[in-house]
C-alpha cells in the first residue's frame, strides 16, 4: 500500500506545493465527542478544515469519521439518540449556537453521499431545485444559467445538455453522482462533504469524480470520507486518521502516507488492519 501511495506522489503536481504554509482554516473542531444514545463514537477530536483543500478523512470501519463528517453540517440533527458537544465553527461561527438556521447552513455546506441519490426528477429539475428554494433566482433566465454553469463546473454538461428533461434516475452511476455535485454547487455552497463519493462507482466513473474534486477544490472546501487509501493520496492535500472514534493523526497527505507520526496511521496505512 505505502509503495503505491509513494508512486501516486511521484506523479502528483504541483498542487500538492500549495498545500504547505498560508492555509485559512474555513471549518474547525473543538473537542467534539458524539454519542448515539449511551455509546460514545467520538471522544473530544479536534481537526481543522482547510480553505480551498481536500481534506480525507480515513480509518478502519466505524472508527467515526462519516459520523464527524455529518457533525459538519449538523446531519445527525436528523438522528434522535445522536448528541453532539465540543465545537464546530465555520468561519468562526459555531454552527450549534441556537441562533443558527440550520437549513442556511446546509446550502453553506453541502452533501454528497455515498449512493448517487438524484430525485425522481428530471436532470434540469434536480439541479434547480435548490437555488428555488433558496431564493436564489429572480427569473426563469437566471436559474436556466445557474442549472448549465453547475452542471458544467460538476463536469457532465456535455453528456447531458440535449436531454436536461429526461429523468435524472436516467444516467449512468457516474453521471448520476456528478448531477448530485452539480446539485450541491447549484447553491453556491463554500464547504462540500463527501462521504465515500464513489463507493458505487466503476473505476473510470471514478476517475471522473477525482478529478472533478481536484478541480473543485480550486472554489471550494471539501472534506470527503474515504475507505480507499489510494484515493486519499490522489484527491487530498490534508488527511485526518481515525480510530476507534479517535482522531489519531492528522497533517499534509504525503507525510501522513510517507512518514506517519504514530503507529496506529503506520499500521492501517500499510495494511496491517482495517
Ligand atoms: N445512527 C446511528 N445509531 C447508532 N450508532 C451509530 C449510528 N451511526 C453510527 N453509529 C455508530 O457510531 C460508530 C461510528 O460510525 P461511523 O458510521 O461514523 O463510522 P465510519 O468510520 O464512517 O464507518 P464506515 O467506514 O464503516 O462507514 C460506529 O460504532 C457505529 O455503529
Amino acid at each position: 500500500m505505502k509503495v503505491e501511495a509513494d508512486q501516486v506522489f511521484a506523479n502528483k503536481t504541483a498542487a500538492t506545493a500549495s498545500a504547505g504554509g498560508g492555509l485559512v482554516t474555513k471549518m474547525k473542531g473543538d473537542a467534539v465527542s458524539v454519542f448515539y444514545g449511551a455509546k460514545q463514537a467520538l471522544f473530544e477530536v479536534n481537526l481543522d478544515i482547510y480553505e480551498r483543500q481536500v481534506t480525507a478523512l480515513i480509518g478502519p470501519s466505524g472508527c467515526g469519521k462519516s459520523t464527524f463528517l455529518r457533525c459538519l453540517n449538523r446531519m445527525n440533527d436528523t438522528i434522535d439518540i445522536c448528541r453532539v458537544t465540543g465545537r464546530i465553527s465555520l468561519d468562526d461561527e459555531d454552527i450549534y449556537d441556537p441562533s443558527i438556521d440550520v437549513v442556511e447552513l446546509r446550502a453553506r455546506v453541502g452533501m454528497v453521499f455515498q449512493k448517487p441519490n438524484p430525485f425522481p426528477k428530471s436532470i434540469f429539475e434536480n439541479v434547480a431545485y435548490g437555488p428555488r428554494i433558496h431564493g436564489l433566482v429572480k427569473s426563469k433566465a437566471d436559474l436556466e444559467e445557474i442549472v448549465v454553469t453547475s452542471l458544467q463546473k460538476a463536469s457532465i454538461f456535455e453528456e447531458v445538455k440535449d436531454r436536461l428533461n429526461e429523468p435524472g434516475t436516467g444516467l449512468s452511476g457516474g453521471q448520476q453522482q456528478r448531477l448530485c455535485i452539480a446539485r450541491a454547487i447549484a447553491v453556491s455552497p463554500e464547504v462540500i462533504l463527501m462521504d465515500e463519493p464513489c463507493s458505487a462507482l466503476d473505476p473510470i466513473a471514478t476517475a471522473k469524480v477525482e478529478e472533478l474534486i481536484d478541480e473543485l477544490r480550486e472554489n471550494y472546501t471539501i472534506a470527503i470520507v474515504t475507505h480507499s487509501m489510494q484515493q486519499a493520496a490522489r484527491v487530498s492535500q490534508r488527511t485526518a486518521f481515525f480510530h476507534l472514534g479517535q482522531l489519531v493523526e492528522q497533517g499534509e497527505t504525503d507525510q501522513i502516507f510517507t512518514n506517519p507520526s504514530e503507529k496506529r496511521t503506520q499500521d492501517y496505512i500499510t495494511g496491517r488492519y482495517g
